[in-house]
């Protein structure tokens, strides 16, 4: 293959001695420099050509530096190193606060101005590649998470990072929030890509079935094996393992799950052979696994040899500025296969769905979505076009509902607040339990799972 030039490194400094020296560091070290004065000048600069990094003085003639920054930022993909001097910290902080991926302070050491510069180049370049893979994956139909919150860009950072390596991985969220997603994008981001995927749900098979389903049995092994059958870990060999609700496995299982990792061979039931595995294991639950393991419920080791890399996906309710987002993505996609035309969502929509707590967090989302394109006859989502339940929950501070629409809008709002748990949602309003299953069921309330 070839080795393509690396990109060369832009020097924004006045100070002419330092930018010419700078630029002669880095050129012995084969890596390609432009220099600029001012802050025009490099502006002049990048319109023509494309660096791989900007070490960016922050005190320049014509501009502020902190403002020349933001505005790199704001159009560049390169990082920035900004070059400061030592009484210069607090504008420092500001600067990496503004996207600054690093600092170099005045006066610089040579090894030291070196090894940034290569450590950022490299990065970028990894970066560059990792976007260009996620490209092509997306044109293969994988799908992405969508949502700029604080919250989204950081699974999407360690998603990245996790890709490259071969570390298991635990996936923590309420149900909805992504975690099968999150699975799949790591999956088709890593090198494990063109080997199988595969999915299983601990919490829905009863403990020997699953045994079985992961390791496999002999015929004969027990009553109902009447073929051979080949379990999840070996048929995957090469690839992926997603075992969904890991929290809910079987304390049998889970030890003989982490004898398997460990050793990277196992039997199938009823077998004498061994047969090695290579796989990749990413684990999912809506609980607090940490908890689980602190508490005896899971058992600790296997916590500690899964939670190599942990990615948290918060509720949709803590990160409403991914909704409108999301919900627009769903909307492009749904259009041509509902065969509509939706432009959009009308802003007194909009603020229904921010204010709704959303218990099935993006799955909800998008069978809401969904509903109300199937339902609109324009181009756009109206209120109208929404649920009752979650029109309601706006409504109550308009105080413009009926006493049923009032008790049911009360009773989910008390469900929320207790977790999904009835027993307690039975005592805070008062009423037994058996009036509070009645109600749910008239009403039609979705409970959070616990
Ligand atoms: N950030 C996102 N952007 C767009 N779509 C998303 C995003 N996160 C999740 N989705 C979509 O929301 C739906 C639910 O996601 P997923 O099944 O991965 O959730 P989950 O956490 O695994 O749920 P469960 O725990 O119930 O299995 C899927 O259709 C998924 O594609």
């Amino acid at each position: 293959m070839n080795q393509t030039l690396p990109l060369p490194v832009l020097v924004v400094e006045d100070d002419v001695e330092l930018r010419r020296s700078l630029e002669e560091l880095l050129q012995a070290e084969s890596i390609p420099t432009l220099g600029a004065g001012t802050a025009a000048e490099a502006a002049a600069l990048l319109a023509q050509k494309e660096a791989g990094l900007i070490l960016l003085d922050l005190g320049l003639p014509d501009m502020d530096g902190l403002e020349l920054l933001a505005r790199l930022k704001a159009s560049e993909e390169a990082p920035v190193v900004v070059l400061t001097g030592r009484s210069d910290i607090a504008t420092v902080v500001e600067a990496m606060k503004r996207g600054a991926e690093n600092f170099l302070v005045k006066p610089m050491e040579a090894a030291q101005v070196i090894a940034v510069v290569k450590k950022e180049l490299a990065r970028h370049v990894w970066h560059r590649q990792m976007e260009s893979q996620m490209a092509r994956e997306k044109a293969r139909g994988v799908r992405f998470p969508v949502g700029e919150s604080k919250a989204m860009r950081e699974v999407r950072q360690l998603v990245q990072k996790v890709a490259e390596t071969d570390a298991s991985v635990v996936l923590l969220g309420e149900s909805g929030t992504g975690k099968g997603m999150i699975a799949r994008l790591i999956h088709s981001l890593s090198r494990r890509r063109e080997a199988p995927f595969l999915d299983v749900n601990c919490a829905a098979l009863a403990p020997q079935l699953l045994e079985s389903e992961l390791f496999g049995h002999e015929r004969g092994a027990f009553t109902d094996a009447r073929e051979r059958k080949l379990g999840l870990l070996e048929a995957a060999h090469g690839g992926t393992v997603f075992l969904d609700e890991i929290a809910d496995m079987d304390p049998h299982v889970q030890s003989k799950l982490l004898k398997a990792i460990e050793d990277r061979r196992f039997r199938r039931l009823g077998g004498v052979r061994e047969i090695q595995v290579d796989v990749c294991i990413i684990a999912a639950t809506h609980r607090d696994l940490r908890e689980e393991a602190e508490s005896g419920r899971f058992r600790k080791d296997l916590y500690y040899r899964l939670n190599v890399f942990q990615i948290v996906l918060p509720p949709l309710r803590e990160r409403k500025e991914d909704i409108l987002p999301i919900a627009t993505a769903f909307i492009t996609e749904l259009n041509p296969i509902l065969g509509k035309h939706i432009q959009g969502i009308h802003p007194d929509a909009v603020r229904i769905l921010e204010a709704y707590p959303w218990p099935g967090n993006i799955r909800e989302l998008r069978n809401v979505v969904e509903r109300a394109m199937i339902l609109a006859h324009g181009d756009e989502i109206r209120p109208e076009h929404l649920p009752r339940e979650i029109r309601l929950h706006k409504g109550l501070d308009a105080g413009l509902l009926s006493l049923e629409e009032l008790e049911a809008a009360h009773i989910r709002r008390v469900i929320q607040a207790v977790g999904g748990n009835l027993k307690k949602a039975a005592e805070v309003l008062g009423i037994s339990r058996s009036t509070l299953y009645d109600k749910i069921e008239r009403y039609g309330i979705s409970v959070p799972r616990d």
